[in-house]
């Protein structure tokens, strides 16, 4: 493992646009708590954050549902602490049973779509009866590849434009998960 340049940590963070503030996140976390119950209040469903970035918007989310749910997490990597994508890795597959089940996927970002593409097809494959997903943030771009099947995420929390981003459980280079808002890195001029 490289050692860390806590210099540029820093600096990421200093430098950073925010996009969106601590309120106006948490304001979008309500909107999809409405949404999400409006659909799936009557559904038992049961709901996985995808670790590690669906922690901070899953566990927000959770306590705005107030229904009966089943709660879970699954683990799943693409990026690995890089700010560019590879193949998905899974970490830990879903250890509760979804056959016959109406199931919740929660992320913090829907980019390119293959992380929770596959996710939501290993879903329907172990019987789940429907698929839903629920995303803090969509990434506005043309890239995804053709050869992914074009997933749409059920409810959005906010939009963004196309750069990296970090805060509210989203990284860069594994640090600012916790940061207060959404925040974009700043290209070197
Ligand atoms: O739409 P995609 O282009 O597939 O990217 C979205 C995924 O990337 C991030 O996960 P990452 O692989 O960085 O792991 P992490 O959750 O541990 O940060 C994020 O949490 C999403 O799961
Ligand atoms: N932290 C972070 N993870 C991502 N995964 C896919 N896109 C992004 C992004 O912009 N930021």
């Amino acid at each position: 493992m490289p050692k860390i340049d806590e210099e540029e940590i820093k600096r990421v963070y200093i430098q950073a646009d925010l996009l969106y503030s601590e309120a106006e996140v948490e304001q979008a976390i309500n909107k999809l708590a409405a949404l999400v119950t409006e659909d799936m209040a009557d559904k038992t469903p049961v709901v996985f954050p995808v670790l590690n970035g669906g922690l901070v918007v899953g566990g927000k989310l959770l306590t705005k549902l107030n229904f009966p749910l089943e709660a879970g997490y699954l683990h799943a990597t693409r990026y690995r602490n890089t700010t560019s994508g590879h193949s998905l890795e899974w970490l830990m597959k879903p250890q509760i049973d979804v056959k016959g089940r109406a199931v919740l996927i929660v992320d913090d970002i829907f980019d390119e779509g293959i992380t929770l593409t596959e996710i939501v097809n290993y879903c329907h494959a172990e019987g789940a009866s429907e698929v839903k997903v629920a995303v803090l943030v969509h990434k506005n771009h043309n890239r995804t590849p053709t050869a992914t099947p074009a997933l749409q995420a059920d409810f959005i929390g906010l939009e963004i434009e196309d750069r990296y981003v970090f805060g509210y459980g989203m990284d860069y280079k594994g640090y600012w998960r916790n940061a207060p808002g959404i925040f974009a890195v700043r290209e070197r001029e």
